[in-house]
């Protein structure tokens, strides 16, 4: 197997039926519905290499959730294949559930009525961990995400943060390769999140663990994934690094220098323009589709010159999501079936 998760084509479409406005459409609705077909996820391809954590992201309705549950092996798909950690998930659910943790931020997976402690315990019999193993992970748990705190109480009584903390250690004390993650700090406040955090960049760097994540937090995205895969209208639009995404759909960044000494007139470097100049005082940007990153700028502009200050200006991610969520393809209507 070359990746921990690998997808090729995947698609779901839904069928519902539409309701007539009124009440003689509702009985013709009820006579003859109207079925609608939605492709809410459409031929997309990608891997998530092992010991990588990836971020799906797309705007409202663009079909992550829905990828997610075919990766979970909840739906199954319409066309396309998956396999997460060399298993079809919709196809062999069970073993695909030893591989895999899960956390859907918005729902619980732990018994409502149980404390914390019990539903873990609960869980190490269902997945046959041994006792040591079991208490040894709740320990390195516990330390990340100080969990004792409040694992006495019963899930129902939990606040947001406790109960997504606790989800997130109930999904990975069976030691599963992969994770998935579905919005999981929706909601909490930044302590809580930042805690979170840190308990998935440990998991991944420490544990060689294998994340795919689906948030619409960009300050979660830059602290924690190298790459992204942004969907939209269920269809696939970009893979790829923070980096390329920034180049692609935000180069809008500016390194303002202060140069030594006998600067003369700047000149521009490869792919960097010098948009001012008052003086010593240059402020210089990207230049053609080929620019480099404001990083790769900063290092380039050092190393042509002899500084005695410089700073730079980014554009925000938010603000690169969202050109880059507007250049998407348009959707296409939902078609009547038999249309
Ligand atoms: N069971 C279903 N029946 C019909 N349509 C569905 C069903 N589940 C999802 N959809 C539709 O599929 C599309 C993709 O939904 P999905 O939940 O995957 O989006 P998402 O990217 O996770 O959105 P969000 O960021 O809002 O959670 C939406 O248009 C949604 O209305």
């Amino acid at each position: 197997m070359s990746a921990s998760i690998e997808v090729r084509g995947l698609s779901r479409t839904f069928h519902s039926t539409v309701r007539r406005p009124g009440f003689l459409g509702g009985v013709r609705s009820l006579v003859n519905p109207e079925r609608v077909a939605k492709e809410a996820v459409s031929e997309i391809s990608f891997d998530v290499a092992a010991g990588e954590l990836l971020a799906l992201l797309g705007p409202n309705g663009a079909g992550k959730s829905t990828t997610i549950k075919m990766l979970t092996g909840i739906l199954t798909p319409t066309a396309g294949e998956a396999r997460v950690a060399g298993v079809v998930p919709y196809v062999e659910r069970e073993r695909n559930a030893r591989n895999i943790g899960a956390v859907f931020g918005q729902r619980t997976q732990l018994w409502w009525d149980l404390p914390v402690r019990e539903s873990f315990a609960v869980l190490r019999d269902i997945y046959q961990v041994p006792k040591a193993e079991h208490a040894a992970r709740l320990k390195e748990f516990d330390e990340l995400l100080d969990l004792s705190s409040f694992w006495d109480t019963r899930v129902r009584h939990l606040s947001l943060g406790q109960r997504v903390r606790s989800d997130l250690a109930a999904a990975l004390l069976h030691d599963p390769p992969v994770v998935f993650l579905d919005e999981p700090t929706i909601g909490m406040d930044v302590v809580v999140k930042e805690q979170v955090r840190e308990f998935l960049r440990y998991q991944v760097t420490e544990r060689g663990r294998t994340v795919l994540l689906t948030t619409h937090d960009m300050t979660e995205v830059e602290r924690l994934a190298e790459r992204v895969v942004l969907i939209n209208h269920g269809r696939l639009v970009l893979d790829g690094s923070l980096d390329e995404i920034r180049r692609k759909f935000g180069s809008t960044w500016q390194v303002r220098a202060t140069l030594a000494g006998a600067h003369g007139d700047a000149v521009p470097l490869p792919g960097i323009a010098v948009l001012r100049q008052d003086g010593p005082q240059v402020v210089f940007g990207p230049d053609g589709p080929d620019a480099p990153t404001v990083h790769q700028a900063l290092k380039a502009v050092i190393e042509r010159y002899e500084v005695t200050g410089i700073a730079i200006d980014e554009a925000d991610l938010e603000d690169v999501m969202r050109a880059a969520y507007a250049q998407a393809e348009p959707v296409a209507e939902p078609v009547a079936e038999g249309a």
